[in-house]
């Protein structure tokens, strides 16, 4: 990650909007284990992530990151306390929100633009706008003309752009990514990164981003939250804080 990413100029374009993302005292806790007299696991949480928001999420391993991306996208139900969507309860896994996870989850025996329309199968949409969806989607992760390659073909950083491809073209309202760029080099996360900044800043989708990077998570976010044994013990504009700051959080 360099300190000379920047948010590219470009216009917002209208459609679609982010959503609003609620936890209200949130909490998920793992079964009881013989040594620990607290269960692990996450919360209570109380967070707000504004429509089109920018929210980096960070702590250290065990911190309950992987506990709230599970919880938010629906595939873990809160024990105590509510997750909304706008002003609708999640109640499960929501068409409303994509998740992109650190290994991309292609199927080797589609094609790259096989894999971007898997999602939109469900959607009914007529060939044609299907067609022209994947296109568009393929675009503006900068794979454009990829379409009738073949998954094995493909290098890291452009698995991980077929992976954002797939998650962008049912045009979610809140994109959810794990650590989707620590599995590559330096250059491609940063060229990646710049370009994850590009489809936010046009699509204004509300992104939450969970990084255990804190140089990644201050030069992506508008905003950062700091977990640390499941509890939210930092909360602020990216642009108040240091990476030094926010390790002193997490180490105390
Ligand atoms: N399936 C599970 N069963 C029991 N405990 C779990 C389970 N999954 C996670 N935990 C515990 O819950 C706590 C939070 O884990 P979680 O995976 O959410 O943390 P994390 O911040 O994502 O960590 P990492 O960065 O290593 O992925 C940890 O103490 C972990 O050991």
């Amino acid at each position: 990650m360099t300190a000379t990413m920047t948010r590219p100029a470009r216009t917002a374009s209208t459609a679609p909007q982010g959503i609003s993302l609620t936890l209200d005292g949130v909490t998920y806790r793992y079964g009881r284990s013989r040594t620990a007299t607290t269960p692990a696991g996450l919360g209570p949480v109380d967070l707000r992530v504004q429509p089109g928001e920018f929210l980096c999420v960070v702590g250290p391993s065990g911190s309950g990151k992987s506990t709230l991306l599970s919880l938010l996208a629906g595939f873990l139900r809160p024990q105590t306390g509510e997750i909304r969507l706008g002003d609708t309860p999640l109640r499960g896994p929501d068409p409303r929100l994509t998740l992109v996870q650190q290994e991309p989850a292609l199927f080797p025996w589609r094609t790259v633009a096989g894999n971007v329309a898997f999602g939109l199968e469900r959607q009914r949409l007529p060939r044609a706008e299907r067609t022209a969806r994947v296109e568009d989607t393929l675009r503006l992760v900068g794979l454009e003309g990829y379409g009738p390659r073949r998954v094995h073909e493909l290098s890291g950083g452009q698995r991980q752009r077929v992976s954002l491809a797939r998650a962008l073209a049912v045009q979610p309202q809140l994109l959810l990514l794990d650590e989707p760029f620590s599995a590559l080099d330096d250059r491609t996360r940063t060229v990646l990164s710049d370009e994850l900044l590009g489809i936010w800043w046009e699509r204004k989708v509300t992104v939450v981003f969970v990084t255990h990077n804190l140089e990644e998570a201050l030069a992506l976010g508008q905003r950062v939250v700091a977990l640390r044994g499941g509890e939210v013990v930092l909360d602020g504009p990216a642009r108040e804080l240091s990476v030094g700051q926010l390790r002193e959080t997490l180490e105390e």
